[in-house]
């Protein structure tokens, strides 16, 4: 597969391209704050970017009209809403998180969602490394978007640590924590090589990591 990174030389796009080429795919494009590089046209795009490098992410799809897998967080309602019109034209795949184990847990909060009644106090904590530009993670805006209420957050930023989420629920009695930790970027790779990959056979329209796990 030919495929382009935009945020090459970021800490994911560094990490992407170690996996898809050891997967034996072909870097053709690749793009970044000041540079954009493309030996030939990518069969699919994948953006590990900044949000403030959406705008220009929609307007090379605009161009190239290839698929796109996006993982960029910090997106609002309106970059959305043009990533929903990206998806009239190409497919694309979202996803703030695409480790398997997030998407696990995400499961698992939807069911003790069911059983914790407003007596249970509900509140999300997050740790990355110092380098992570947004706070809250945007895996912890979309776990706490699965319960019924505004969830406190918590945001440490600690060295080099690759993703840690953890979800306490807590009656006067008792704790149940749920608690998610990456210990490499691979545990993210992995999933955007997954959507790199499937992509490649879907119809356009806006899909998200579950849709394709659950293929
Ligand atoms: N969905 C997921 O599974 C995961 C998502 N992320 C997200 O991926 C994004 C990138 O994370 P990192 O690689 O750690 O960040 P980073 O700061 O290491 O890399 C950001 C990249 O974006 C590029 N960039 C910045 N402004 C740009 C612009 N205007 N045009 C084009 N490129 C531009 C930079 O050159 C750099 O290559 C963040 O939003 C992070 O939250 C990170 C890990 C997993
Ligand atoms: O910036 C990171 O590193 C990560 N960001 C994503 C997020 O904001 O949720 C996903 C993962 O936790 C790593």
């Amino acid at each position: 597969m030919k495929y382009g990174i935009i945020g090459y030389s970021g800490r994911m796009g560094q990490a992407i391209e170690k996996l898809f080429s050891k997967a034996g795919h072909k870097l053709v494009y690749q793009k970044d704050e000041n540079s954009e590089k493309e030996t030939e046209k990518p069969e699919v795009i994948i953006d590990f970017s900044l949000k403030e490098a959406f705008p220009k992410t929609v307007r090379v799809i605009e161009e190239k009209k290839v698929p796109l897998v996006i993982g960029t967080t910090g997106l609002d309602e309106d970059d959305f809403a043009k990533l929903d019109k990206l998806a009239e034209e190409v497919p694309v795949i979202q996803s703030f998180n695409f480790s398997i184990g997030i998407n696990i847990l995400s499961e698992l909060i939807k069911k003790v969602n069911q059983y914790v009644d407003q007596d249970w106090d509900i509140e999300i904590s997050e740790t990355h490394h110092r380098f992570k530009k947004d706070k809250p993670s945007g895996t912890a805006i979309m776990l706490g978007n699965l319960l019924d209420r505004d969830i406190e957050m918590h945001s440490k930023r600690l060295g080099s640590e690759f993703g840690e989420h953890e979800v306490d629920f807590a009656s006067t009695g008792e704790v149940l924590t749920l608690k998610h930790r990456a210990y490499s970027r691979e545990a993210f790779t992995r999933g955007a090589l997954l959507s790199a990959e499937a992509i490649l056979d879907l119809k356009p329209g806006f899909y998200s990591f579950p849709e394709i796990l659950n293929n």
